[in-house]
């Protein structure tokens, strides 16, 4: 049963991406954590503290020396992102999003409430398991895509399981806790490899937008976001610090664009409460909040958005991806303190992607 919401949904294709948003900005000189992964096994038990404080105290950090993926492999699979991308509409758009599934290909199409207008961007979203059924095919000139971005996929996941063992240790699971729970060789495994390819700006000054993604918080696990050298925009809030709606007007840090290097944040989908009745009394769900919930609110979650250039800026499209680590649908979230009601990995994400692709919530 659900008492205090109303789902609006719009009608997403008349709102227009270049709405200007004007929203208080406040930046700080927040030093960012960038944590060396050079030598990993000689070097884990420093690494481990490294990210754990980081996690604790701020919400992300940044990698940098991993072996895998190495810049070469980073760089292939942005080119590969933008050949792809070249591609006429016809051709992207037989793979539309789906928003129940979240895989596919949009343009000009998510709506971030905290901006009420769609990010000037395209996007395709690649879950693996959905690799052999709704996967782009035969794309012209790009026989490689399907096995350049498996092969991606495979190497970004070993490193989310090697940062998530630090985790698992740290909240006292079993080991292999978060790699069972991500499973890729799993018919059901979520994690979604996401490339993005945000418009160049052009026309008047008074039209460009603000924001090329506005504030939000990722609802998955971990998410690791590779940005290319040139494409400046990302900003950060960490969680703990995000005490006003979207962050906005909370302090927030930019994250230079270096081509190689990787950010990783933890995820968090917007708060909303759910009433149910259980064992007898009236009690609240939180809904969201993934790594937050199953650390019972010890690691942080992280707003972040991309700000658009400035008209003497850098104009041209930017390219960025993120490999979102999404647990298997039947895992059950719930932390070492059984702080909050055991959620299943299903209800988060499905709850989530309503918010984010269609309506708005209306507390009443
Ligand atoms: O493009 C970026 O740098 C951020 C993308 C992002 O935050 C997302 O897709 O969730
Ligand atoms: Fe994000």
């Amino acid at each position: 049963m659900t008492l205090g919401t109303l789902i609006r949904i719009r009608n997403i294709s008349k709102l227009s991406p270049f709405r200007m948003i004007v929203a208080p900005v406040t930046m700080s000189n927040r030093p960012v954590s960038r944590i060396s992964l050079r030598d990993f096994d000689a070097r884990k038990d420093q690494i481990g503290k490294e990210l754990i404080e980081a996690a604790e105290n701020v919400g992300f950090f940044i990698l940098v020396d991993q072996e895998r993926p190495s810049k070469q492999e980073i760089e292939e699979m942005f080119d590969l992102s933008a050949k792809y991308f070249v591609l006429p509409d016809n051709v992207k758009s037989q793979y539309p999003f789906i928003r129940e599934q979240n895989s596919g290909w949009e343009k000009d199409a998510q709506i971030r409430p905290s901006t009420g207008v769609a990010d000037p961007k395209e996007s395709l979203q690649l879950q693996y398991f959905r690799r052999n059924t709704y996967w782009p095919k035969d794309l012209p000139d790009i026989p490689e895509f399907h096995g350049t971005c498996l092969k991606f996929m495979e190497s970004v996941q070993d490193l989310s399981m090697k940062i998530l063992s630090f985790f698992a240790a740290a909240l006292g699971f079993p080991p292999s806790f978060f790699s069972d729970a991500h499973d890729l060789s799993s018919e059901d495994c979520l994690s979604t490899l996401r490339l993005l390819r945000y418009h160049g700006i052009t026309g008047k000054v008074s039209d460009m937008p603000e924001w090329r993604a506005g504030a939000h918080t990722d609802f998955d696990v971990l998410t690791l976001l590779f940005q290319e050298t040139g494409g400046d925009g990302l900003e950060v809030c960490p969680g703990r610090e995000a005490h006003t709606s979207f962050a906005q007007g909370d302090d927030w840090t930019a994250v230079p664009a270096r081509t190689g290097e990787i950010t990783v944040n933890i995820g968090r989908a917007r708060r909303m409460f759910v009433f149910i009745i259980h064992r007898g009394r009236l009690t609240s769900l939180r809904l969201g909040d993934m790594l937050m919930a199953w650390s019972d609110d010890r690691f942080k979650s992280l707003y972040h958005r991309v700000k658009a250039p400035r008209p003497d800026g850098n104009l041209k499209a930017r390219n960025s991806m993120a490999y979102f680590n999404q647990p298997r649908p039947h895992i059950l979230i719930e932390g070492p303190t059984k702080k909050y009601e055991a959620l299943s990995a299903s209800q988060y994400i499905l709850n989530a992607m309503k918010r984010y692709y269609q309506p708005t919530e209306i507390p009443k």
